[in-house]
């Protein structure tokens, strides 16, 4: 079953990459509404940034103040001079998970788990060989989600990539059968030109309609489109309420099908329904305002 919102019942239209460098923008996103953030130690921060880097997000994240958003903190891979003390930092820091980049394989998992024994764990899918290994990795025991890396993706593959991104298509869709599979959370790739709000709002359509919870975003200005295209239209929360209706009224009547719309309802369409309703939901909790219980307030 698809994820759509998180295992804390948060959704995750909006995943917003924040570099741990960056002092105004860290603080600027206690009030963005962004579903998730992914503070990141690894490709947005410059080799002499790093250690500074991973010292102020350490304090960002114990100041708090993120309400009921998903904390997520990429740190560098165990192949880099950072990745092994960024891993020991953040063991108990106050996040909601850890992400591992350039997942090749589930051993890559392992040895970050290993370090970070209490957080889940998400992989950056963005190596022909951890695209390759997806079922794999997707069955990891500490695996809570995965994040499709586009950039690096297309470079590894020497790929050019154009609109509709069919050149990507077989990766994003053995990554999301694997997250499927597993009843993992998926977001889709970054989208490099943020001034392009037509071509942001069409990549988000494509990511949404094959299936991804939501997309990671590279700028403020992103996170009010992805916010609407991932979140269900009135018209599908009208739908799926008629639909359980009809279902429920032809159950009565001793009938396992409905019709709604000149469209038959059976009770896969009916959990298809409820999904979409748990969905709204969550997202009129409102994880920018509240914390994972509901509360209201800066968490
Ligand atoms: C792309 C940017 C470098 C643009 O930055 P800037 O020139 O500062 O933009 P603006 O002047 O328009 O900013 C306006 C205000 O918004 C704040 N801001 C900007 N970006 C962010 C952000 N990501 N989160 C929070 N706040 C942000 C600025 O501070 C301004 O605020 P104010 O001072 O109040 O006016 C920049 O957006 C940026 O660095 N973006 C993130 C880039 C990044 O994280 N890259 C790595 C992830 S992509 C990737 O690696 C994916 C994957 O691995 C793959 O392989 O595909
Ligand atoms: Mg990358």
């Amino acid at each position: 079953m698809a994820p759509l919102i998180d295992p804390r019942g948060r959704p995750l239209r909006s995943v917003l990459y924040i570099p741990g460098s960056r002092e105004r923008a860290l603080e600027k996103a206690r009030d963005l509404p962004t579903d998730a953030i992914i503070f990141d130690l690894e490709d947005a921060v410059a080799a002499e940034e790093k250690e500074n880097a991973r010292a102020l997000l350490a304090r960002v994240l114990d100041e708090g103040g993120y309400g009921g958003r998903l904390r997520i903190v990429r740190i560098n891979g165990f192949d880099t001079p950072w990745g092994r003390a960024d891993a020991a930092a953040f063991a108990n820091v106050d996040a909601d998970a850890i992400l591992v980049p350039k997942v090749g394989s589930p051993a890559d998992l392992d040895a970050v788990a290993a370090m970070v024994p209490d957080r889940p764990l998400w992989a950056m899918m963005e190596t022909p060989l951890g695209v390759l290994n997806a079922a794999g990795i997707a069955a990891h025991p500490r695996l809570q989600g995965m994040v499709m890396g586009t950039n690096d993706l297309a470079k590894e593959l020497s790929a050019r990539v154009q609109p509709g991104r069919a050149e990507l298509m077989t990766a994003l869709q053995h990554c999301l059968l694997a997250a499927r599979a597993r009843g993992l959370a998926i977001v889709d790739g970054v989208f490099n030109a943020f001034k392009d709000e037509a071509g942001l709002a069409a990549e988000c359509e494509q990511g949404r309609n094959l299936g991804f919870d939501g997309k990671t975003l590279i700028h403020p200005a992103q996170i009010e489109i992805a916010n609407r295209i991932f979140a269900p239209s009135e018209a599908e929360i009208d739908l799926a309420r008629r639909q359980i209706a009809a279902f429920e009224a032809a159950a009565t009547a001793g009938q396992g099908v409905a019709v709604v719309d000149g469209r038959i309802v059976e009770n896969l369409h009916v959990a298809t329904a409820r999904e979409v309703l748990a969905r709204a939901e969550a997202i009129a909790r409102d994880p920018a305002r509240t914390d994972a219980g509901g509360q209201e307030g800066r968490a």
